[in-house]
């Protein structure tokens, strides 16, 4: 898995990196702006050819005497490009203005705005800052020059990056509304893009919340460029204002020390990782071998999962979830439903066992037999007496603990009862929507709903991480950006976001699949927490490889192919 990071984690490995004498400040900000310059020509590989029949760039009509503003070729007068630059005031301005030069070097008529001063500039950046005033003009960036921003080729956002630690002051708010109104006006669609330094300015790197008012006020970006790695809040917050993420090198000794891990490692309960395809690389052998081989030929020794359902009418959750297990290799599936569901589930299922389990006396007895090694207590389960019951029964039986998968309806109940609540342990894997968090954790989702006006700010992570300890046990909380936290500290985002978006996941019964994806691996004897990761990642994957029009059905029938693909 990769390693996100914190802005401060960042900014420390950067430190290390100059500090060893490997490289200077001003080579990192150069890598930057390699970065998002080769970015951008890979994204729009026209751009990088504006040269062609191009016209002097025009940033010299700017009158700063009378504030008039600079007079700008628009693709409709000429063919030169328009570029507009923004930059702040700290090293993220530092790349805007070198990313500035290259664009004029190659053509591009280019316009420079800064907000701040440039006396104060860190030293890095009031560098570039000079080496473009021998090029261009810098107009200072204020209520009326913002207007002036228009609606160029390509915008470059280089305002605010891993830096911005409190609320935007009103009039840059102001000012960032104006130009994302601008640019997000209808002109010129198929030229008129926005790229980001980074990150869009006015989103904290580290929860992906925003700084402004609301995230009308950030400039959406068609493109973020950050380096190194990816931050956390890359993936929290509103990933669609950051269009598509790429991530740069930045050339720092080691750097593939994300892959393994830090040198100097911080504490588990910094750390987050993305979950990803490494899940079943090289590193993970076992993992990868768990999956993709059967342990024995005996199929209890693959595990047996339970999996309890509600009545005919809420029957096929389960059914999903039992075919979800089955499919991504328990080695026995049995479905647990009242007496009055037996010949509905009977007549639905055929790999999957049937049986009846009355009440919390009768699961009592099916737990008897020590075979069944995983429960999927939730979906469809109901919200009464006889399954707060069954609740109460699967996880009161802790001298021969069993992993447990709590979802849906399970969730409702124990959120409803702290005496339940009280009964989770270390083998337990809760996997609520915003909703059931909501109801499990109203303090911590409270805390995470807050609008950012002070730092540190709280984000999912911190929640989830929370959550988890609170629990005693791993937390998966569920949307495009899930959540997985273990008591311990560990951490990992499983994001279908940017190129692995599969909005399609969203349909009904979907996290009843998942919860049968993540039994079915703890019957296989996955950790709680490594099947959290990797069914959440499997879902995911099996989306993608159906694509548009899946339904929950679709999701474990497709899991062979993503096998297939993966080579296990
Ligand atoms: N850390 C690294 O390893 C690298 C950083 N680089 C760039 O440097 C950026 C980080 O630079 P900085 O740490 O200078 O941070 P930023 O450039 O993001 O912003 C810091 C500046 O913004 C001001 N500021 C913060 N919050 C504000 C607010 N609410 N209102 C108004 N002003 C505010 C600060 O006083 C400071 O002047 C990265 O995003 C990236 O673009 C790259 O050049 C290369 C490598
Ligand atoms: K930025």
């Amino acid at each position: 898995m990769t390693e996100l990071l914190t802005a401060a984690q960042m900014r420390a490995l950067e430190a290390a990196a100059i500090a060893s004498g490997a490289v200077t400040g001003l080579e990192l900000m150069e890598r930057a702006w390699q970065g998002v310059v080769a970015a951008i020509f890979e994204e729009w590989p026209d751009f990088a050819v504006a040269t062609e029949g191009g016209a002097a760039p025009q940033t010299d009509f700017y009158d700063a005497k009378h504030g008039l503003p600079p007079r700008y070729l628009d693709q409709d007068e000429s063919s030169a490009w328009r570029a507009v630059v923004l930059c702040g005031p700290g090293n993220n301005g530092g790349d805007g203005f070198v990313v500035a030069r290259l664009l004029h070097d190659v053509g591009w008529a280019v316009e420079v705005y800064l907000y701040g001063d440039p006396a104060r500039l860190p030293q890095g950046a009031r560098l570039n800052y000079e080496r473009w005033c021998e090029l261009g003009v810098v107009t200072p960036l204020d209520h009326k020059s913002c207007e002036w921003v228009g609606t160029p080729t390509l915008l470059i956002d280089a305002l605010f990056g891993t830096g911005l630690t409190r609320a935007l002051p009103d009039d840059l708010q102001g000012i960032f509304r104006i130009i994302a109104g601008l640019v997000t006006a209808p002109y010129h669609p198929r030229y008129r893009r926005c790229v980001a330094v980074d990150l869009p300015s006015g989103i904290d790197a580290d929860t992906g919340k925003c700084w402004a008012a609301d995230f009308t006020s950030v400039i959406r970006a068609d493109l973020s460029v950050t380096f190194l790695t990816a931050k956390i809040g890359h993936f929290l917050g509103d990933p669609f204002s950051l269009g598509k993420l790429v991530v740069k090198p930045l050339g720092l000794p080691g750097e593939p020390f994300l892959e393994r891990g830090f040198h100097n490692e911080p504490p588990q309960d910094r750390r987050v990782k993305l979950v990803d395809q490494r899940l079943f690389g090289k590193a993970t052998p076992i993992l990868r071998n768990r999956l993709g081989k059967a342990i024995s030929w005996n199929k209890f020794d693959n595990g047996h999962a339970l999996i309890l359902s509600g009545g005919i009418a809420s029957a096929g959750a389960a059914r999903l979830a039992a075919r979800g297990a089955l499919r991504i290799g328990a080695g026995v599936v049995t479905v647990g439903c009242p007496p009055a569901a037996l010949m509905v589930q009977a007549a639905q299922l055929t790999a999957v066992i049937v049986r009846a389990v009355r009440d919390a006396a009768a699961l009592d007895a099916v737990l008897a037999d020590a075979r069944i090694n995983a429960l999927c207590l939730g979906p469809g389960l109901g919200l009464g007496a006889r399954e707060a019951a069954l609740v109460a029964t699967a996880l009161a039986r802790r001298r021969e603990p069993r992993a447990t998968v709590l979802d849906a309806d399970a969730l409702t109940l124990i959120a409803r009862d702290a005496a339940l609540f009280d009964l989770l342990h270390g083998d337990c894997v809760l996997t609520p929507h915003a909703g059931e968090f909501a109801r499990l954790f109203p303090d911590l989702a409270a805390k995470v709903a807050e609008p950012a006006t002070k730092g540190p700010t709280y984000s999912k992570v911190d929640a989830t991480r929370d959550a988890a300890k609170r629990a005693g046990c791993v937390v998966l909380f569920k949307g495009p950006d899930t959540v997985i936290a273990a008591p311990d500290g560990r951490c990992s985002i499983n994001a279908a976001l940017y190129d692995r978006a599969a909005p399609w996941l969203a349909t009904a019964g979907s996290g009843d699949v998942l919860a049968g994806f993540i039994t079915g691996l703890l019957a296989r004897g996955f950790a709680p927490m490594d099947a959290a990761e990797t069914a959440a990642w499997l879902h995911v994957e099996c989306a993608r490889s159906f694509g548009p029009g899946l339904i929950a059905e679709d999701v474990p029938e497709e899991l062979p192919k993503v096998f297939r693909a993966l080579g296990l």
